[in-house]
């Protein structure tokens, strides 16, 4: 039994989809749900059509590829996605469409990387009979190869890391189609058909590799180019929002700068009441005294911080101002890291009248609200923005279908704190962008390559019979030529002599029973004047010769005459002669005579030469019967022989 290359793949694709180390986490990642339900129902399909091999009868193999059908369907669906018009099919219409699926994630994480995609739908496309013209199989795993390969050097996919365990499922199955197919077809690429119709494919998918790489290159570069902007307008928004808080904090500090005493609480209350209604991202304030060297006032009181906190956050503010330079300090805002959920910037407090250091003003700020209150109305679609600091993520502004292929990070300083802020293009944002996304392009190309070769294919297979039918008509036609050759030959034969070409007896009597022996008309009987001589003597060869001369010498006066000569047997010829009478054949007989004898023949006999005799009779009226003239002709005939030969004689009517 011929091995089922497409059953044993699929108990391939069954086994390492449910035990690859993968598998357990593909089902239990609901981004990948989608492309695991559809494995398993490429692989309940294919061994069903294994086990009922041979088993079943059609319908059973029909339900066989329901399952196949059912993938197929989804999978069309989901490509097409990739491949309509965004203006007629845009995202919320796709998402919609999916909203029933029983897991709850948004469309986009549903949806399968492309490569992935690719390769499913062409696994599925093997299920079913059209699908495997010639090496159309093998092209297809090829194809599907291709890009998968393309996929995995192409590093900086991430659609497809998030799926690749899905791919770890795929790819052994492939692979042991490919060497099934490349065993089973070694024969089939031989094959001169098969070579011409994967030259245009192969040809198609060079070019789209080519331009892939090239447009990938592109679009990278591209889509770079736009996170940067976004990265630069958030950069630029949040520095005017650092120096607008500086400004606010610096103006909140002039106040006891001026005034030359420790804030008194009413006081203390009232604006630092204003300062955090103003900006919600400032958190805490604090008074620390420079007398008392631990923190006297503190805003809003609620959260006022423990003992052994009060002694840090002190010592850390006259760290930070012994270190200042006495000019500098009452300029220059002091800032020092607390941790990553806060930025602690200290503002030294100096009587301005004497330069004496009154104490610090500590402020403490959540870089997560202050990143909030800037990218928040800046929100869009495109971009998901993560900041991270010491690779802890600090703040994250991103929709629900989040993650996507493209990163971008740049150093964010905040006060003297360096955080990383990195841009990602969103799915939101490359579903704008798929018709130009080089994946689209390689998918189109590669399902071009395809169709090509199956066109081609299909064209040759039709071009093949097509040409066996022409031969099989022409000979067909050769054959009934050939038939219609020999019936005329037969039928020519029948009413003419072969020797002379003349018509024969039975041809001459149809000619005169179709045209009538109609007055005035002649008959006229001519015989070779002793010719068994001529045979006896000379032979056969010689006779026939003779004959065929004498019959040309006669047809060419009787044609011109508007007669018909015929070879009535033997040596004897008649001809008919209409619209003549005795008088005028007489005349055409003796000229007929000398013509033989002028021919000079040679003869034994007496005068040297063939002759002929000739008998003639004249119809008298309408209706005369052939053999009853020629009876009458041939007497005149046989008494001219009677009377030495070489002579014309008629019937003389009474
Ligand atoms: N070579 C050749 N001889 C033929 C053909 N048909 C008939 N003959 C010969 O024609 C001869 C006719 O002979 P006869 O009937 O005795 O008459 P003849 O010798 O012509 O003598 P007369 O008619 O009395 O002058 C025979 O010897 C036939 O064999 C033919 O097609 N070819």
């Amino acid at each position: 039994m011929a091995i089922d290359s497409y059953r044993i793949t699929g108990a391939a694709l069954a086994m390492t989809t449910l035990l690859a180390p993968g598998g357990a986490a593909i089902a239990t990642n609901a981004a990948s749900s989608l492309t695991m339900a559809l494995l398993i129902l490429l692989s309940v399909s294919t061994l069903l059509g294994w086990w009922l091999n041979g088993r079943a009868g059609m319908p059973l193999r029909v339900m066989a590829a329901m399952p196949a059908a059912l993938a197929l369907a989804v999978l069309v669906l989901l490509t097409l996605s990739f491949l309509l018009p965004v203006e007629r099919f845009d995202y919320d219409f796709w998402s919609s469409l999916f909203a029933h699926w029983p897991i709850d994630t948004p469309f986009y994480i549903q949806r399968p990387a492309l490569p992935l995609l690719l390769a499913m739908l062409l696994l599925a496309l093997l299920q079913f009979p059209p699908g495997r013209g010639g090496a159309s199989g093998a092209l297809l795993i090829v194809l599907s190869l291709i890009l998968t390969v393309v996929y995995l050097i192409n590093e900086s996919n991430q659609l497809l890391h998030e799926h690749s365990s899905a791919f770890y499922a795929l790819l052994p199955a492939l692979l042991l189609l490919l060497a099934i197919e490349a065993h089973q077809r070694r024969q089939l690429l031989h094959n001169r058909a098969v070579q011409l119709a994967l030259a245009p494919p192969l040809a198609v998918l060079l070019l789209v590799l080519l331009l892939w790489e090239n447009f990938s290159e592109q679009h990278i570069q591209r889509l770079s180019q736009v996170a940067a902007i976004e990265s630069e307008t958030l950069t630029t928004r949040l520095h005017r929002e650092v120096a607008i808080f500086n400004d606010a904090i610096h103006r909140f500090a002039n106040g006891w700068d001026s005034t030359g005493t420790e804030p008194d609480t009413r006081q203390w209350q009232h604006r630092a009441a204003a300062l955090v209604g103003d900006f919600y991202y400032l958190r805490d304030i604090a008074w620390i005294s420079w007398r008392s060297h631990h923190i006297e006032r503190f805003y809003p009181v609620t959260r006022w911080p423990n003992a052994t906190n009060q002694q840090w956050l002190a010592d850390k503010a006259f760290d930070a101002l012994d270190n200042e330079s006495p000019s500098d300090s009452a300029a220059t805002t002091l800032t020092q890291r607390l941790s990553n959920r806060r930025l602690m910037l200290y503002r030294p407090v100096v009587d301005l009248d004497n330069g004496r250091q009154l104490g610090a003003i500590a402020f403490a700020v959540s870089p997560t609200l202050l990143l909030e209150s800037v990218f928040q109305p800046l929100y869009s679609n495109d971009f998901l923005v993560r900041v991270t600091f010491d690779d802890q993520l600090i703040y994250r502004l991103e929709t629900a279908d989040g993650l996507s292929s493209l990163r971008r990070c740049s150093p964010l300083m905040l006060a003297d704190s360096r955080f990383t802020m990195c841009i990602e293009a969103t799915y939101a944002r490359l579903f704008i962008e798929r018709h130009s996304t080089p994946s689209n392009m390689l998918l189109v190309g590669l399902i071009i390559a395809w169709l090509l070769y199956m066109l081609t294919w299909y064209y040759l297979g039709l071009r093949n019979r097509f040409s066996g039918v022409q031969y099989r008509n022409h000979q067909l036609r050769n054959r009934v030529r050939d038939e219609d050759a020999r019936r005329r030959k037969a039928e020519w034969g029948a009413h003419h002599d072969a020797l002379t070409g003349l018509l024969n007896r039975r041809g001459f009597g149809e000619w005169v029973a179709l045209n009538g022996l109609k007055p005035p008309l002649t008959l006229m009987v001519i015989d070779i004047d002793h010719f068994k001589q001529v045979n006896d003597r000379l032979g056969h060869t010689v006779g026939d010769d003779y004959l065929r001369r004498v019959t040309d010498t006669l047809n060419a006066l009787i044609v011109k005459r508007g007669g018909l000569l015929a070879r009535y047997g033997g040596e004897e010829f008649i001809a008919c002669l209409p619209d003549t009478d005795i008088v005028e054949a007489e005349t055409i007989g003796e000229v007929l005579r000398h013509r033989i004898e002028a021919m000079a023949l040679p003869h034994h006999k007496r005068r040297g030469v063939v002759t002929v005799s000739i008998g003639m009779v004249t119809a008298r009226r309408e209706g005369e019967h052939l053999e009853a003239l020629f009876s009458l002709a041939d007497q005149a005939l046989y008494r001219a022989k009677q009377q030495g030969r070489n002579r014309v004689d008629r019937w003389h009517w009474h």
